[in-house]
């Protein structure tokens, strides 16, 4: 686990940040302790007026309804209140939920407005309603589900050590994240040694933000295989798997040997690539020079600039920044919705850093003049950080060591070169590469496991 040194923050910034684990988007785990399960027995209650049903269990909620609402009072004392429509349209049993596709079969308009239950059951299973329907419709739902989706109040925030990220700063050189390339290319059967070795490289990337893959045969056809074998590649303007060097074939800067600073790609995307992966093929040097990789964790200087600079973070979080790719015949790439450089999830978590100042359009359209003047200075703090000797992770690639770069959150560059170098890799759609982290964690379970059954831990 890297745990860097604090960076030169202020005492004040110091006491209120710590580089490393920060959780920083949902799972799909709670703690066992608030679900302990117990001998609960089942009880029934009529519906119409208010009930409280009070079961022998200490660990088993007591759940009450009326025509409208149906209110889950916990054993910890919390109470959540639920729309009877809302449970209602959740129903996962056969009728309401295709068991094999997993999705809804029944549309909103065959709900009908004043649903509400005649009957309810809860124990250590869940809790059962028989609802008002022609056919005394029946609905289960578990205890995890109902504290999970609970909305009238929300409950605890679902974030376990599986979903926090581990932040870093220049000192990640010491030990950076890697995998080998003969695990992930395996092809014995028993324990499935590869799709092993793809989870623990996809955790990697979730956790650091990038990963190295070590020993890679310095080819374009086998880096095109081990990418294809860890997730699809994506295609674009650039085409699928690319391989490029100093030519301009296509207008952009990456096909020049100028220094690039930190940024990431495809900003001029809607959805920008998930994953930017990296191969160095060759760069004889000497006579070659320069043509360094750098790596900054986007997460860790956000998080600086959020301790530091709130005011600016906020402006980056909320105004949003043209991006475009103008440079290459037939093509003119500018997402109809500009996207602010922080994006939070329902929860207020950076989930992805948009920062490409190459590519960024012009900007301010419908913005106030000190918007204007403070999302620069927001910006140029930003860019100081990212720029920062603590936050730069410069490293030589050399053939044979694959990069793979989680491109919402870690910004890559290089410095400028000299000599024939040629680099090739790919991108990887975001949801692409988190589904097949999805899937692998759900087949191997390396980590803590959902303890919601099948049908309920999908669809978040
Ligand atoms: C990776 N490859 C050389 C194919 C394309 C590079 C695209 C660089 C572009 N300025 C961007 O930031 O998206
Ligand atoms: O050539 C490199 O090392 C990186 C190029 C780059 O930044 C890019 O392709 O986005």
């Amino acid at each position: 686990m890297i745990r860097q040194r604090l960076p030169q923050l202020t005492r004040a910034a110091r006491r209120s940040f710590y580089p490393g684990r920060i959780p920083c988007s949902r799972s799909l785990t709670t703690s066992r302790a608030s679900l302990t399960e117990s001998d609960g027995v089942s009880s029934n209650a009529r519906v119409g007026r208010p009930h409280d049903i009070s079961p022998r269990a200490s660990n088993i909620p007591t759940i009450s309804s009326d025509e409208s609402k149906t209110k889950v009072s916990w054993p910890d004392g919390r109470e959540t209140t639920f729309d009877n429509y809302f449970l209602f349209d959740h129903c996962r049993c056969p009728k309401c939920f295709h068991q094999q596709t997993k999705q809804r079969l029944k549309t909103l308009s065959v709900i009908p407005t004043d649903i509400h239950p005649i009957s309810v059951e809860v124990d250590k299973t869940g809790v059962h309603l028989t609802w008002s329907t022609s056919d005394s419709h029946k609905s289960s739902f578990p205890l995890e589900f109902l504290r999970r989706s609970a909305y009238d109040p929300p409950l605890a925030s679902y974030r376990d050590e599986k979903e926090s990220r581990i932040l870093w700063n220049s000192q990640i050189e010491q030990s950076p994240p890697s995998v080998r390339y003969t695990d992930i290319m395996s092809t014995e059967k028993e324990g499935d040694t590869s799709g092993r070795a793809i989870l623990k490289l996809l955790n990697r990337v979730h956790d650091f933000g990038f990963c190295f893959i070590n020993d890679v045969p310095a080819t374009g056809e086998e880096t095109k295989e081990v990418i294809g074998k860890v997730a699809h590649i994506r295609n674009t303007h650039y085409g699928g798997f690319w391989q490029f060097t100093a030519d301009l074939s296509h207008g952009d800067l990456a096909y020049s040997n100028e220094g690039l600073p930190a940024h990431t790609d495809t900003t001029y995307f809607t959805d920008p690539a998930g994953l930017q992966i990296f191969h160095l093929l060759s760069h004889p040097s000497p006579p070659g020079t320069g043509g360094a990789t750098l790596l900054v964790d986007g997460f860790y200087t956000a998080h600086l600039l959020s301790t530091l600079y709130p005011t600016s973070y906020s402006l980056l979080s909320r105004l949003r920044i043209p991006a475009h790719a103008s440079g290459t015949e037939g093509t003119m790439l500018r997402p109809p919705l500009s996207q602010p450089s922080f994006r939070h999830d329902e929860k207020g978590q950076l989930v992805q850093v948009r920062w490409n100042n190459e590519d960024r359009g012009v900007i301010g359209q419908g913005w106030t003049p000190d918007e204007v003047k403070g999302w620069y200075l927001a910006a140029r703090r930003y860019d100081e950080l990212n720029r920062s000797e603590d936050a730069e992770y410069w490293v030589q690639l050399k053939p044979g060591t694959v990069l793979v770069i989680d491109n919402w959150r870690v910004m890559h560059g290089r410095s400028a070169f000299t000599g024939s170098r040629t680099m090739c890799g790919a991108y990887v759609g975001a949801d692409d590469w988190l589904s097949r982290r999805a899937a692998l964690t759900k087949k191997y379970e390396i980590r803590k496991k959902s303890i919601l059954v099948e049908d309920w831990s999908v669809g978040w």
